[in-house]
């Protein structure tokens, strides 16, 4: 039987490590990125960020995030730090109960409305997504700091589905004309990466995060339509009212001496 976590409480990110250990482990994710200790490096390669837009895919709300499950095997990542190929398996983001809250890296001690990742897996080294999540170099995780602002178009074929999927486990297939790409800041050379973990259990260190500089724009309302989504929760058979999906966003993690680089002086 899968063991419960969540966001808040006892089986809060506090409490993660007594059933999931990796959770305390000396490469976890998320972190503060130090701007002034950042290394540039010059060696990386341009990102190759190759997606097709004619990929069927699925939204489900999985009780910690919303998820679009890709399954197209022409949506790859390549380049810049990394040394072998990634296939996109699906993205999500992490929010918070209000736009002053809500991402899991922060900059200089700064917190974003909100995180998009694009979780990858390793398709040179390894023959599944479940083998890759658990190994190092794994998974590569493309992220994007959201903040409130003007309206984000893209974010509307995503956000369209929502009522499909307002309860846990609700799904909706997705079968338009939808590239993940627009989703992305337009400055795609500027980014932090470093290597971590997943940011929930079994918070595996097999990540390789790469975060682009550049913040993406999305309005209040959108990010309103990220919290309309209902999460399962004790309070909900006590007071019998939906609990709504919030601050869904793990705490930073020690750095321990880990070295950001940038790919940008
Ligand atoms: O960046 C990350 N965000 C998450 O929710 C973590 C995760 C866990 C399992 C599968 C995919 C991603 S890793
Ligand atoms: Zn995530």
């Amino acid at each position: 039987k899968p063991v419960a976590w969540g966001y808040e409480g006892d089986i809060g990110p506090c409490n993660w490590h007594k059933y999931f250990p990796k959770a305390g482990g000396k490469r976890q994710s998320p972190i503060d990125i130090d701007t002034s200790a950042t290394q540039y490096d010059g060696s990386f390669k341009p990102l190759r960020i190759h997606y097709d837009s004619h990929m069927c895919s699925s939204l489900t709300n999985n009780g910690h995030t919303f998820c679009m499950s890709v399954n197209s095997d022409q949506c790859n990542l390549s380049g810049g730090p990394l040394e072998d190929k990634y296939r996109l398996l699906q993205f999500h983001c992490h929010w918070g109960s209000d736009d002053t809250k809500g991402s899991e890296h922060t900059v200089d001690g700064h917190q974003y409305a909100a995180e998009l990742h694009l979780v990858h897996w390793n398709t040179d080294k390894f023959k599944s997504a479940d083998e890759a999540i658990e190994k190092n170099q794994g998974i590569a995780v493309l992220t994007a700091f959201i903040k409130a602002g003007k309206e984000h178009r893209g974010w509307n074929h995503v956000l369209s589905h929502f009522k499909d999927i307002k309860k846990v486990q609700g799904t909706s297939t997705v079968n338009e004309d939808f590239n993940p790409k627009c989703l992305l800041p337009e400055n795609q050379t500027d980014y932090w990466t470093y290597e971590g973990s997943l940011t929930t259990p079994p918070c595996h260190e097999s990540v390789r995060f790469i975060i682009f500089k550049e913040v993406v724009e999305v309005s209040s309302e959108q990010l309103a339509q990220f919290r309309s989504l209902c999460v399962c929760s004790s309070r909900k058979r006590d007071t019998g009212e939906d609990e709504h999906l919030v601050d869904n966003f793990r705490p930073i993690q020690p750095l321990n001496g880990r070295v950001v680089k940038a790919s940008f002086q």
